[in-house]
C-alpha cells in the first residue's frame, strides 16, 4: 500500500477527504501571499462589521462577499498550478491568455466585494462625517 503522503488512489472516507481538503487550504494560505493579504483583508471588514454593530444581512452580503475572493484567489491558484504543470517553464501565449484571464476573473470578485463593501459601510460612515461637520 502507498504511503499516506503519495496517496494517489480515491479517498475512502469523509474525514480524509476533509483532511486533504484543509492541507489544499492551508498550502494555498503558505505559499500565496495574495490569499494571505486577503484574510488581513477579511478580518479588518469583519472589525468595521463589528465596530460598526451592522445588521444581520449586512454580516452575510459581508460574509459572501469575502468568500467569493477567497474562492476566486484558489481557483486562481488552481489555474496557474494547472497552466505551470503543463507548460512548465516556457513562455507560451496560451498560457498567458489563460493566467491573465484568471486574475481578471480575480478583480472582478473584488470589484464585487468593494461594492458589498461600500453598500454595508457608506451609510454609517456618512453618519459619522455627518455628525463631525
Ligand atoms: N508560462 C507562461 N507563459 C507566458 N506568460 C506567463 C507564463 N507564466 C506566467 N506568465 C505571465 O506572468 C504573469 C504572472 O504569473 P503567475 O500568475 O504565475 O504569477 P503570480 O504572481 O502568482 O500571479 P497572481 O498575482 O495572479 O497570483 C501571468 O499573469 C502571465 O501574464
Amino acid at each position: 500500500m502507498a504511503s499516506p503522503d503519495k496517496q494517489i488512489s480515491k479517498n475512502h472516507h469523509f474525514g480524509q477527504s476533509l483532511k486533504h481538503a484543509m492541507a489544499g487550504l492551508f498550502g494555498v494560505y503558505l505559499r500565496e501571499g495574495n490569499f494571505r493579504r486577503e484574510s488581513l483583508m477579511a478580518l479588518f471588514v469583519f472589525f468595521c462589521a463589528w465596530w460598526f454593530k451592522v445588521g444581520r444581512f449586512q454580516w452575510f452580503i459581508l460574509l459572501l462577499a469575502v468568500m467569493l475572493v477567497f474562492l476566486m484567489e484558489l481557483w486562481n491558484t488552481i489555474i496557474e498550478n494547472v497552466v505551470d504543470l503543463v507548460v512548465g517553464q516556457h513562455f507560451d501565449v496560451r498560457a498567458k491568455r489563460i493566467k491573465d484571464m484568471s486574475a481578471g476573473a480575480v478583480l472582478v470578485a473584488s470589484a464585487i466585494a468593494v461594492v458589498c463593501g461600500l453598500y454595508v459601510f457608506f451609510p454609517p460612515l456618512w453618519q459619522l462625517v455627518t455628525k463631525w461637520i
